[in-house]
């Protein structure tokens, strides 16, 4: 059965096509070597679980989504993304997929210029040259959807990241998907409550996945926040770092709401 998750990557293989025309493998490898080095995300994420600062919270700067359409217009993401700075973000997260999420590597390029955080790229990741591309637009993590790749396809872009310098949040729904991730060494794991087969949100998703990742991750829970208490459901459930794009995007104060996100995880 063809689900959203196929289409999503039909489409982002064919814009692909047409970048790699453009900007041959040799020249964007070039780009990332020149770019400057990759800040360390998994040192913004680890210690959300125990330290006194509280979960980490991912922001993300996202304009449109499948399940959603329109969320925001997002004329400027870098000033966007200096908000959540502000707010106390830890990492900016950055849609590049054009066709149904509405963002692009000029985006994550603008972002990246504008914060002195860790910056994702939010994107579906499929082939060696969008690592470099990445890289050379100046990100420091990558997600890897386990849904989307088999098992030597997840061990080799995670060494491929490394070697880049960039860290990888390796995204799972299911108990068989996080084992993927832990048997792949993915050293920053994330439950994404919405299947991307389906687009279904369930938070509560969360909480029985928790248990199946190992302590040694750094533990991300993304997805359906839609105010501080689902921060701090997350945060008691053991999360490290909360990943939140539509409710902060549609705020508009998102400095405050990143504040009232951070303090709900104080309250454990
Ligand atoms: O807008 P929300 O419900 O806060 O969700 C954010 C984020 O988790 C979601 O955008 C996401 C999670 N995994 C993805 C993979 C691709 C695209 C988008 C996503």
């Amino acid at each position: 059965m063809s689900t959203v998750l196929d289409s999503i990557i039909e489409g982002v293989r064919e814009d692909l096509t047409s970048r790699m025309a453009e900007t041959p493998l040799r020249e964007i490898t070039a780009r990332a070597a020149e770019a400057s080095p990759a800040l360390d995300a998994y040192a913004a994420l680890q210690g959300g679980r125990s330290d006194s600062a509280g979960v980490r919270i991912i922001s993300e700067v996202k304009r449109s989504s499948p399940s959603k359409g329109a969320l925001a217009e997002i004329p400027d993401p870098a000033e966007l993304a200096q908000a959540y700075e502000r707010g106390g973000a830890s990492v900016i997260s950055v849609l590049t997929e054009g066709r149904r999420f509405r963002g692009s590597l000029a985006d994550l390029a603008a972002v990246r210029a504008a914060v002195d955080i860790p910056v994702l790229r939010k994107d579906f990741m499929v082939e060696e040259y969008q690592f470099h591309e990445a890289r050379a637009y100046g990100a420091d993590l990558v997600l890897l959807i386990v849904a989307a790749l088999d098992d030597a396809q997840l061990r080799d872009f995670l060494a491929l990241t490394h070697e880049l310098g960039m860290n990888a949040l390796v995204e799972a729904h299911t108990e068989e998907e996080i084992e993927r991730a832990v048997a792949a060494e993915a050293k920053i794991v994330g439950v994404n409550v919405r299947n991307l087969k389906t687009l279904d949100v369930d938070v509560a998703h969360y909480e029985a996945m928790a248990r199946h990742l190992p302590a040694d991750a750094v533990r991300i829970a993304e997805s359906g926040v839609d105010g501080p208490g689902v921060v701090a459901d997350y945060a008691r459930q053991g999360a490290d770092a909360v990943l939140v794009g539509e409710a902060l995007v549609k705020d508009g104060e998102p400095t405050e709401a990143l504040r009232r996100f951070r303090a709900a995880s104080l309250t454990r």
